[in-house]
């Protein structure tokens, strides 16, 4: 056995389900030892490989060695995990503020500056991640939660590397899994993929959380897709009607259907709508042009 092969319930207490998708249920738990509270992600693990249900063994063990990598501020960590015949719990670091999908959700769309917050905290988590040569490949609001969403600056932590894929030097992947609103188009003609697929997704999601709308989404997920393939989108003049050309630009040197093209996560972090200059360089810019005209 990889994982700990002893019973989950000997340590922990399960207590409410947080929340739940492709791979299982995710049950906010209590370590009775430590006396503090986790989230057990608990995968149905599939028991021939023949069987349509649950996941395979090996797409678990892959997330683990994933998050067993990747230390930092807005990755969930992983604490433990679990085994059973036919059952593995990842005991993963609690985010009770919610997913970023409620949160917009509630608010319609956010104020530039709220928007920016959230950015740069994901963008510094992507960075991480893709210099650790990591991709996620399933960006999405769903997928980006909130440490405490009271709070006037709350956390961000990326979860579910369910999809994410480590890139071996020079080794190819393909892969046409994700959800059709943010996957890139390199995805969906299955060309071999990069880090550059989680860019695209961020384009579709800063498009979102500026607008309250999503860019490709079609009637149907078939129609959602030739629209991503065809990069078929536009700033609807309502909804962004007050949107500052810098905010326009970031969307649209990452809503760019060749990969290598799109920026990445570092140069999304020194975009001017994301790193404006300072007072100081604007007053030392004034002052030297004054020294030209002096
Ligand atoms: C849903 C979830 C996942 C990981 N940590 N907390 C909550």
């Amino acid at each position: 056995a990889l994982f700990k092969p002893e019973n989950v319930e000997d340590f922990y207490e399960i207590e409410e389900v947080l929340g739940s998708g492709h791979f299982g249920q995710v049950r906010k738990v209590y370590e009775r030892t430590s006396r503090t509270h986790w989230a057990g992600k608990f995968l149905k693990i599939r028991k021939t490989a023949c069987s349509r249900l649950g996941l395979d063994r090996t797409s678990v063990e892959r997330e683990v060695e994933i998050l067993q990598i990747l230390h930092h501020p807005n990755i969930v960590a992983l604490k433990d995990v679990f085994e059973s015949r036919s059952e593995v719990v990842l005991i993963l670091e609690l985010v009770s503020g919610g997913e970023l999908f409620d949160f917009i959700a509630e608010k319609e769309n956010l104020l530039e500056c709220e928007a920016i917050e959230f950015l740069k905290q994901i963008l510094e988590g992507l960075k991480f991640m893709h210099k650790n040569n990591i991709a996620h490949f399933d960006l999405k609001p769903e997928n980006i939660m909130l440490s405490d969403k009271g709070s006037p600056h709350p956390n961000i932590k990326l979860i579910d590397f369910g999809l994410a894929h480590h890139f071996c030097q020079g080794e190819e992947y393909r892969s046409t899994s994700g959800t059709p609103q943010y996957i890139a188009p390199e995805m969906i003609s299955n060309e071999p993929l990069s880090t550059a697929a989680d860019m695209w997704s961020i384009g579709v999601i800063t498009y979102i959380l500026l607008s309250g709308l999503s860019p490709f989404q079609g009637e149907t997920d078939e129609e959602t897709l030739k629209n991503v393939i065809a990069t078929d989108y536009q700033f609807n003049k309502h909804y962004f009607s007050m949107t500052s050309s810098m905010a326009k630009d970031f969307i649209m040197k990452l809503l760019i259907k060749n990969p290598n093209e799109r920026m990445t996560a570092e140069e999304c972090l020194v975009h001017p709508w994301i790193k404006p200059i300072t007072r100081i360089q604007v007053d030392k810019r004034s002052r030297s042009s004054i020294n030209m005209r002096s």
